[in-house]
């Protein structure tokens, strides 16, 4: 592997542990419509394709409801309210992210973090935890047409850098990390500890498997 000429993280399961704000979100956003909790197990496995969804699914319990459900209209600007309340309250960086971010940095890496949730959250919650000020570039679901699994944010990003998608690696936790990086050609590591649907990180196809973002640096010295 040659030494990527920008690194693109993915946010939540990848940096932040994110499910139980999101969760804590939805559950006061239910309550609040006269409906029972989802608790956060449900949560963690519902985040990933934007608060929109994430909120369609914790109406609905399902995975992926079909059309709009009933009291979407209310419960949308409810949870946005709640949350950007409580961005980070309750959650925080995965263990090595602060490390590993100021590492590559100080390494002279670029940075980048693409993500499907909104400037609204991403913004404070990136400078909240205090990793904001080591990326270069931060690009959120409301700044694209086509989000991840979607090739488009990648593809954007990387002319935004003036850099070849194959000379690019995207770092991510689940299936649309993977999806996205391949349709663009970027390369993909996957951490084991965020938010993916499978059971084996091994399954979701990525070209390796890191325990925490504070291996990365050796790891591409090592590859280097
Ligand atoms: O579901 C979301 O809002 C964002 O998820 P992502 O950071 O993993 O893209
Ligand atoms: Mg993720």
């Amino acid at each position: 592997m040659n030494p990527p000429a920008l690194i693109v993280f993915d946010l939540d399961g990848t940096l932040v542990d994110s499910a139980p704000d999101l969760a804590y979100a939805a559950d006061t956003m239910l309550a609040r419509l006269g409906l029972p909790a989802r608790g956060v197990e449900a949560v963690r496995g519902w985040i990933g394709n934007g608060v929109p969804m994430l909120v369609k699914r914790a109406l609905t319990g399902e995975m992926w409801p079909e059309g709009e459900p009933e009291r979407f209209d209310q419960a949308l600007p409810l949870f946005m309210e709640i949350y950007a309340a409580h961005v980070c309250d309750r959650g925080g960086l995965f263990p090595g992210v602060l490390e590993g971010v100021a590492e590559l940095k100080r390494q002279g890496y670029k940075l980048a973090v693409l993500t499907n949730k909104h400037s609204k959250f991403t913004l404070p919650l990136l400078e909240q935890l205090g990793v904001a000020a080591y990326m270069d570039y931060i690009g959120c679901g409301d700044q694209f047409d086509k989000h991840k699994p979607h090739p488009e944010p990648l593809l954007k990003t990387a002319e935004r850098f003036g850099v070849r998608p194959e000379q690019c690696l995207m770092v991510g936790d689940s299936t649309n990390d993977v999806q996205a990086a391949r349709a663009a050609g970027y390369g993909i590591l996957v951490v084991p500890y965020g938010y993916r649907s499978c059971e084996r990180v091994e399954d979701l196809g990525a070209d390796g498997v890191i325990d925490s973002i504070a291996q990365l640096p050796a790891l591409l010295r090592r590859a280097a």
